[in-house]
């Protein structure tokens, strides 16, 4: 019996990655550049054994149906391909998020997911190794194996597709994001499909590749400089083109849901009104105000006149990936 666990946050884009140049390996069409954070976060505990006839699967305690298990068991494939061991496994993730949320991010359960392999497995991976085995479970989940500021170097390989930290002197820590839960019953289009569609289909889609890649040179530098301002602009402006290409997909869908853009038009007009916060979003509803933490409690209680407070959640950034008992 080999056991391991381990705990992961989630990460969210300010630049973000949208489109595969290799399924198969999960090798990104773009560099993207994400903040680890506190607020959110997954442990996974996993046991391998040869008693075991099959893999199992619980989330939140609950047994995982055939198709959730398939995408872990092909996880766990790569990872006893790695260590030479040919046993199935039991998996228990626990995700810590609100409950209204329904915010389970793969990113963290991935990256955990990989983490408790790593030890009980005795695979012994560098963190950058790490990265790129969690990056074959969900592209996002590479980079919660660092804390803070993360950039995912795209690569072309298997070997050179893997997140890095970015140099930030603990500028993280100044920051702030507030969550605002769009409640939406709709099933939205899964990122991976939905950035598999938009590649396959969108007319936009090359345009947002280029702009993407000159987003990322502008994070890089506002982070450098520190500049606030800067990175949100980006942040926001990189949000929205990606969201755009989702409207000359074919068949067209958006991820935006008219709370959505009622939190999207509060944050623009609070900037108007002299707040200094900035917008994102990913494949879903959810809105995110990145803002630094001195202003977090006013634009909070700003927020709370348009808002239910059940729907506000504060996150600072987080750390990387922690190994368990
Ligand atoms: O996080 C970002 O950079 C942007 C997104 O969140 C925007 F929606 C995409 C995350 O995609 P993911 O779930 O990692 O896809 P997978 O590799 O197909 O599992």
């Amino acid at each position: 019996m080999h056991n391991g666990k381990a705990r992961a946050f989630t990460n969210i884009a300010l630049i973000k990655y949208w489109g595969k140049k290799d399924q198969q390996l999960i090798l990104p069409m773009n560099n993207s550049l994400s903040l680890t954070l506190d607020a959110f976060y997954t442990e996974t505990s996993v046991s391998f054994s040869k008693d075991y006839s099959h893999d199992t699967f619980y989330l939140d305690d609950q047994l995982q149906n055939e198709k959730a298990t398939q995408k872990i068991s092909h996880f766990l494939d790569l990872a006893r391909k790695q260590a030479g061991v040919f046993e199935h496994a039991i998996v228990r993730s626990q995700n810590f998020v609100p409950t209204a949320a329904g915010l389970a991010s793969s990113a963290s359960g991935l990256a955990a997911l990989a983490g408790a392999c790593n030890v009980a497995l005795g695979l012994n991976l560098t963190t950058k190794n790490l990265s790129r085995l969690a990056r074959r479970g969900s592209g996002s989940a590479c980079r919660s194996v660092y804390g803070g500021f993360v950039e995912w170097e795209k690569g072309n390989s298997d070997q050179t597709s893997y997140a890095s930290p970015v140099a930030s002197h603990h500028w993280e820590d100044d920051l702030a994001m507030i969550f605002i839960l769009i409640n939406d019953k709709t099933k939205d289009v899964s990122s991976r499909n939905g950035m598999q569609r938009t590649v396959d289909t969108s007319l936009y889609y090359n345009d947002w590749l280029k702009a993407a890649n000159i987003d990322i040179e502008k994070a890089r530098t506002a982070i450098a400089n520190q500049d606030f301002q800067a990175l949100g602009e980006v942040t926001e402006a990189n949000c929205l083109k990606m969201h755009a290409t989702t409207l000359a997909a074919n068949p067209p869908f958006t991820y935006w849901t008219p709370d959505s853009l009622k939190a999207m038009n509060k944050v623009q007009a609070m900037r108007q009104a002299g707040q200094n916060c900035y917008f994102t979003m990913d494949a879903g509803p959810n809105v995110k105000i990145l803002c630094q933490k001195k202003d977090s409690e006013t634009i909070y209680r700003e927020l709370q006149k348009d808002f239910p407070s059940h729907q506000l959640i504060m996150a600072h950034a987080g750390k990387g990936i922690e190994t368990l008992e």
